[in-house]
């Protein structure tokens, strides 16, 4: 069973072309699937120069790019996708905005039924979360492995882990079968820096 690392920005970014250089050495150290754009609480024209500057440097190491909440921002700013949450735009509607050909992601919590809904509806992938206490995001709901395990003996479409999730924790959700872990702190926290951060996931990750 392999899991790949689901990358997320920080919530801020008051210096993007220093987190370009982070983000650019990070992509660099190490597999990483996909980009997640999450700035929390920031205008959207900030959100669009973000995205402006962060595409080509995931776009030239064949990272895809997936906004966070925004379907629309995602098409403005040239995502590959985007990810919803259950109160953000419903993922129907982002589907529709974005497209058949659009990456797009849904945030399940511990909820087997919001899972099997995504799932049926076309979700490109389902979310569980949180696994562990986040410094990154206070309010999250607690979500168990046993979810994961459920998932991935059932059902095909690919599933996300994220929560507090660091190098030294990781090791239980791989097991259970989660396809991708999504990080925060973990990496870009990382006391030695981004990309060692990512150098010590793929460590764990293959094993
Ligand atoms: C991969 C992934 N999983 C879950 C989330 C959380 O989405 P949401 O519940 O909408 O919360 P915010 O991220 O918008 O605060 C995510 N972003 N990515
Ligand atoms: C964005 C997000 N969503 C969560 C959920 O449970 O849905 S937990 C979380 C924060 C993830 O950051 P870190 O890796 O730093 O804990
Ligand atoms: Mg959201």
């Amino acid at each position: 069973m392999a899991s790949e690392l689901y990358l997320i920005t920080p919530p801020r970014l008051p210096d993007v072309a220093a987190f370009c250089e982070d983000l650019a050495a990070a992509l660099d150290a190490g597999p990483v699937a996909c980009l997640q754009l999450r700035l929390k609480d920031v205008e959207d024209d900030a959100i669009l120069r973000a995205a402006d500057a962060i595409l080509p440097v995931c776009h030239q190491r064949g990272v895809p790019l997936l906004m966070n909440d925004r379907p629309d921002l995602a098409i403005t700013s040239g995502c590959d996708g985007c990810h919803v949450g259950q109160s953000d735009t419903p993922y129907a509607q982002a589907r529709k905005l974005m497209g058949p050909g659009a990456q797009i992601g849904v945030t399940c919590k511990n909820s087997r039924h919001l899972a099997m809904e995504a799932g049926e509806a076309g979700a490109d992938y389902v979310a569980f979360g949180a696994f562990f206490p986040s410094s990154t995001k206070d309010e999250t709901t607690m979500a168990s492995v046993e979810v994961l395990e459920w998932w991935a003996e059932m059902m095909t479409v690919p599933c996300v882990a994220i929560g507090g999730i660091t190098q030294q924790n990781c090791a239980p959700l791989v097991e259970a079968g989660a396809d991708f872990l999504a990080v925060i702190n973990a990496v870009w926290g990382y006391p030695d820096g981004p990309a060692a951060g990512v150098r010590a996931f793929e460590a764990v990750l293959k094993g």
